[in-house]
């Protein structure tokens, strides 16, 4: 099976002020098989955000290899970091980050809108088959103020789907959530994997939640790992 993701080596250092770069990831290995649906546990500051925000082209490692889809990242100008980026992956936060000002429909047409330059037909139709999917189509003109905090975390999921990308990375996407909400948004995740093959690479704290992936990845000061933490939901 094709790898989404596989990093190697990566390494990640800040220059905090002090004589000498501070390391926070020492030499990361890790590949996301095609449509594996992947929770990334660890201590608080052990070097999660870290990890996501370079998977997800948002940050450069220091040294080390990503591959997306296939593609060596290392040597791509920033223009072409940006277009790989919206195109191939899809974020969803601890919060949701959308326009206040906008509807949930205007909200998931943004990220097609700016891909594209204009509007069209095709991408409005589109917002309303990802709204219809995550269970919206009602609150489709709805300011994204006027809605649940789990309807709003629906929503962004809907805005992370609308580049139809093989990757979503989440960072806590359930941390800001009540229990039976987080819950819903959860299973809308993994409704999405199994229905659509989207991967995904989740930041959780929550292992009631971890347990229910493929696979429980564990960042420890910087390293995988490497300990085997069992899941319900092995496939
Ligand atoms: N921009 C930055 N400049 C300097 N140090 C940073 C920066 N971003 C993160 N760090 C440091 O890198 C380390 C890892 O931080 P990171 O946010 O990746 O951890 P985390 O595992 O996601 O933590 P949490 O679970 O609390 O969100 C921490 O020591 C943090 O202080």
């Amino acid at each position: 099976m094709a790898d989404v993701i596989r990093l190697e080596g990566i390494c990640k250092s800040y220059n905090v002020g002090l004589p000498t770069e501070t390391e926070v990831l020492h030499g990361i290995d890790l590949a996301l098989h095609e449509g594996e649906f992947v929770a990334l546990m660890g201590p608080s500051g052990s070097g999660k955000s870290t990890l996501l925000n370079i998977v997800g082209l948002l940050d450069r490692p220091t040294s080390g290899t990503l591959f997306i889809n296939g593609e060596d990242t290392t040597e791509l100008g920033d223009a072409a970091i940006t277009t790989l980026r919206g195109r191939a992956i899809g974020f969803v936060f601890q919060y949701h980050y959308l326009i206040s000002a906008f509807t949930a429909h205007e909200n998931v047409v943004m990220p097609m809108l700016l891909d594209r330059g204009h509007p069209d037909a095709a991408m409005e139709r589109r917002a309303d088959e990802l709204l219809d999917w995550v269970g919206l189509s009602r609150w489709r003109d709805h300011k994204a103020t006027n809605i649940s905090g789990g309807q709003q975390q629906r929503v962004a999921i809907a805005r992370a789907l609308a580049m139809d990308p093989s990757l979503v990375l989440a960072d806590e996407p359930t941390g800001n959530l009540d229990s039976v909400s987080a819950d819903a948004v959860f299973e809308l995740m993994r409704r999405i994997n199994r229905d659509r093959g989207t991967s995904f690479l989740i930041v959780t704290h929550n292992l009631d939640l971890a347990q229910r992936c493929d696979r429980i990845v564990e960042v420890v000061d910087g390293r995988i790992s490497g300990r085997v933490i069992p899941t319900l939901d092995a496939r």
